[in-house]
């Protein structure tokens, strides 16, 4: 599904002003691509997350998804559509230290209330896709960085979302593993017709992606090349 930002301002307080973390921001990006945000620290890339992701409700602008504007659902239907339709793999992963890489995935579908049979096969498809077939039965002890990444993203890819929203998602790793989860996440995208949008501060990362837009003071633009 296709994602629209279409001239969102979000503020949070600040003292007894406001501070403006999104200023006007608009952007679209398209099933089966991948949009890479970059932008120095504190410029607006995890406002900009938390709003595609309806965590936070923008003070002004749209959000849509598949063309339809989340600003007039109920809170409860937000909730479904988090739920059904967008995956984030956020950078604390938040691995459950006592669970197996299976358990990790199959716990997700079990709070979403799915047959557990459908969840058990798509677990063993997705640990497949990720490159983790033979380390389903590991705790996160047991596995590097970069394995614990393939199942967080194995994780947030459990409720078959459109919407693929990823923090940071090499901060941990060293330049060869990152490349392999950049591969992962670009081949995932393509294969799945995910729409896949991506804070990075990892300038050699942008080769992957398709788009990519700068945010600086919370204003984008997109750079030229992309
Ligand atoms: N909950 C909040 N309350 C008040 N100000 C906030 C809050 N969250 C973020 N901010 C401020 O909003 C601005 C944008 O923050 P944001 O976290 O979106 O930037 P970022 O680009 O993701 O930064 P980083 O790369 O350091 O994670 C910053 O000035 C930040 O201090």
């Amino acid at each position: 599904m296709t994602l629209r930002l279409d001239d969102v301002t979000l503020t949070y307080p600040d003292g007894d002003q406001r501070l403006t973390a999104l200023d006007h921001v608009s952007l679209t990006a398209e099933p089966g691509t991948l949009t890479a945000i970059v932008g120095p620290s504190g410029s607006g890339k995890s406002s900009l997350l938390a709003v595609a992701a309806t965590l936070i409700t923008p003070d002004s602008g749209r959000v849509l998804l598949g063309g339809r504007d989340l600003a007039g659902l109920t809170s409860s239907d937000t909730a479904t559509v988090r739920r059904e339709q967008i995956g984030i793999i956020f950078q604390s992963s938040n691995l459950l230290a006592s669970l197996t890489a299976r358990d990790q995935l199959l716990v997700v579908a079990h709070m979403g209330g799915h047959d557990l049979t459908v969840a058990s096969e798509r677990a063993t498809e997705l640990l497949d896709a990720v490159g983790l077939a033979d380390q389903a039965d590991k705790r996160p002890h047991q596995l590097s960085g970069g394995q614990r990444q393939r199942v967080t993203i194995a994780r947030g890819l459990m409720n078959q979302p459109s919407l693929l929203l990823v923090d940071e998602p090499t901060s941990a790793l060293d330049t060869h593993r990152g490349e392999e989860i950049l591969n992962l996440l670009r081949r995932l995208t393509t294969d799945r017709g995910l729409t896949t949008v991506m804070v990075t501060h990892n300038k050699e990362h942008l080769g992957s992606a398709d788009r990519v837009t700068e945010i600086v003071d919370g204003k984008t633009r997109q750079l030229a090349n992309w």
